[in-house]
C-alpha cells in the first residue's frame, strides 16, 4: 500500500490517590516558615508578604545541553528532587533525575522528603487514574552538571494540570524550595496558578530550545536512540536500524504533538522553526474521538490497527482504474481522504477501524507531506520526527518512511527517537542548569 501525499513534490488522574505519597512518612510542612533559613537558602518575600525558603544556588560549574563535563569545579546543585516538565496541550512531561549521590548542602529535611517523593515515584509505575511511568525509558548513571543519576520519565493528561498542582500543594511535593524548570505552552498559561497556589516559580524555558537540547542530550547519551526503518512495509524484513544523527547536520525535525512544528537545525545552536501545522496529534485522537467512540489515544491506535482506510479514501486506481503514469502517481496513492464517504452506502458499511485508520494515514500523509517540502525548500536530506503522536504508533512510523523513501527515490531519510515526546522536558531541565553556568537568573552566594 501506498498512501502519500498526491504529489511527488511539493484523571491526575495522576496523583489523585496519592494516599501512598504520605503513607508512614511524616512530611515535614515547609510551608510554613522555618525558624531560622537553612544553610544554602536565601529568604524570599511570597507575594503574601511571608517568608519562605528559597534555594540559593553556591557554585557555578560547567553545565550544558551534554549534561556538564565532570570537571574540577564544584558542580551546580539545587535542592533535590530535579524536575524539567513539559507543559503541553495533550500531555504533561515530567522527567525527574534522581542523583547517585546525596551532597551535604541538602539539609536533612530535604533529603528525607526527597527520598519519600523518589519512593513514591519509583515504586510505582502508574500514578491514579492517568499517570504513566514510562519504565523502559529509563536512563541509569547519565550525567546531568557533573553529576551521575538515573533519568525517570513520567506523563499525564494536561487536562489533569489543575490537579496536579493542588495534590502538590496538599501532599508535600511543593513543599521542597527546588525550582521548578517548565516549558510548553502551559509553563506560560500556568505560571500564575502556580505562584498563586503553591507560591512556587517557574523557571521557564522556550519549548523550541527546549527540545533541541533535548535532543543533543539524549542523542550524546542514550547509544542507540536514533533509528531508521529497513522495508518499512515488509512485515517479513522490516528491522530498527540504528542512525545516529549526533554530526548530521542540518536536519528537519518534525515534532508531532497536538499540533506540529517544524524545525531546520543547523547546528547544536543554529536552529528555527520554519513551519507548523494545526493537523498533529491532537486532530488524530479528536476525529478518532468523534467518528468512532474511542475515548483514549492507545484505544484509537488499536482501532487504526485493525482498519482498512480503502474503504473510507478514495484512491488514484478509484478515479484512474490504475496509475496515473504520466506523473508517477501509483493506483494506491490516497486521491481524497475520505473521498468515499460521500457514498451513503459506504458510509453506512465503513467500520469504525476503518475510519479511525483513515484519519490516521490523512493526518500522517499531511505531516509527511509537509515535511517533504520543508525538507526540499531547505536542501536537507534527513527529517527526524519526534512528539508523542509517534507513541506506540509504527503504522504512522513505516508510513513516513516507505513514503520519505519513496517519494524522494531514496534520497530522503526519516528518523526516528525512542525518547519520543521527552525532548522538551530534559532540555528545559538542561536550559536551567546551564543558566546558572552562564549566572543568569541564579541567586548567588
Ligand atoms: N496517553 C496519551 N494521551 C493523549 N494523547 C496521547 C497519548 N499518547 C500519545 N498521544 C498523542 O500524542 C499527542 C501529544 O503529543 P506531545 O505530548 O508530544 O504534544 P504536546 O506537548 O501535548 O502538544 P503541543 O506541543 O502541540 O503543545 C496527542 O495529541 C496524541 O496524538
Ligand atoms: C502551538 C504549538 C507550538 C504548541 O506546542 C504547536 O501545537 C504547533 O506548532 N501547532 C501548529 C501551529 C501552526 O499552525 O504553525
Amino acid at each position: 500500500m501506498l498512501s502519500w501525499f498526491s504529489h511527488p513534490y511539493p484523571s491526575l488522574g495522576v496523583f489523585d490517590d496519592m494516599q501512598d505519597f504520605e503513607e508512614g512518612v511524616d512530611v515535614p510542612d515547609r510551608s510554613k516558615p522555618a525558624s531560622a533559613p537553612k544553610p544554602g537558602h536565601v529568604l524570599a518575600a511570597s507575594p503574601a508578604g511571608d517568608h519562605v525558603p528559597r534555594p540559593r544556588y553556591t557554585s557555578r560549574s560547567a553545565a550544558g545541553s551534554d549534561g556538564g563535563s565532570l570537571s574540577s569545579e564544584a558542580p551546580f546543585h539545587p535542592p533535590m528532587p530535579w524536575f524539567g516538565m513539559d507543559i503541553g496541550g495533550s500531555l504533561v512531561k515530567l522527567v525527574y533525575f534522581e542523583p547517585e549521590e546525596v551532597l551535604p548542602q541538602d539539609a536533612e529535611q530535604d533529603v528525607e522528603l526527597s527520598r519519600t517523593i523518589h519512593k513514591y515515584l519509583t515504586s510505582n509505575k502508574t500514578y491514579g487514574d492517568t499517570g504513566i511511568r514510562d519504565a523502559h525509558l529509563e536512563m541509569r548513571r547519565v550525567p546531568i552538571n557533573g553529576h551521575f543519576g538515573t533519568l525517570h520519565f513520567i506523563r499525564f493528561p494536561s487536562s489533569a494540570m489543575e490537579k496536579f498542582i493542588f495534590l502538590a500543594k496538599t501532599k508535600g511535593l511543593s513543599a521542597l524550595s527546588s525550582t521548578i524548570c517548565a516549558t510548553g505552552g502551559g509553563a506560560f498559561a500556568y505560571e500564575k496558578l502556580i505562584k498563586q497556589s503553591v507560591n512556587l516559580d517557574l523557571h521557564k524555558s522556550d519549548e523550541i530550545d527546549s527540545l533541541v537540547s533535548g535532543i543533543h542530550y539524549l542523542e550524546l547519551n542514550h547509544p542507540e536512540e536514533s533509528y531508521f526503518f529497513e522495508n518499512p512495509l515488509d512485515d517479513s524484513k522490516c528491522r530498527k536500524v540504528p542512525l545516529s544523527i549526533r554530526d548530521l547536520y542540518p536536519y528537519i525535525v518534525v515534532n508531532v504533538g497536538s499540533g506540529v512544528s517544524v524545525l531546520l537545525v543547523e547546528s547544536r545552536t543554529k536552529y528555527q522553526r520554519v513551519w507548523g501545522t494545526s493537523i498533529g496529534g491532537a486532530t488524530f485522537l479528536g476525529l478518532c474521538c468523534l467518528l468512532t467512540g474511542a475515548k483514549t489515544f492507545d484505544e484509537a491506535i488499536a482501532l487504526a490497527a485493525k482498519g482498512d482506510h480503502r474503504h473510507v479514501d478514495k484512491l488514484v486506481r478509484d478515479i484512474y482504474g490504475g496509475d496515473y503514469g504520466r506523473f508517477q502517481l501509483p493506483g494506491d496513492t490516497v486521491a481524497a481522504s475520505f473521498g468515499h464517504m460521500l457514498d451513503p452506502e459506504r458510509r453506512k458499511n465503513a467500520k469504525p477501524e476503518d475510519l479511525a485508520r483513515a484519519v490516521l494515514v490523512t493526518v500522517t500523509n499531511n505531516i509527511g507531506s509537509m515535511a517533504m517540502m520543508c525538507a526540499m525548500n531547505a536542501k536537507v536530506d534527513k527529517v527526524v520526527f519526534l512528539g508523542n503522536f509517534l507513541r506506540i504508533n509504527d503504522l504512522s512510523m513505516k508510513q513516513l518512511s516507505h513514503a520519505m523513501d519513496f517519494w524522494s527515490k531514496g534520497k530522503f531519510k526519516a528518523v526516528f527517537l525512542e525518547h519520543e515526546g521527552y525532548f522538551g522536558a530534559v532540555g528545559c531541565l538542561l536550559e536551567y542548569m546551564s543558566l546558572a553556568k552562564a549566572g543568569t537568573g541564579v541567586v548567588d552566594a
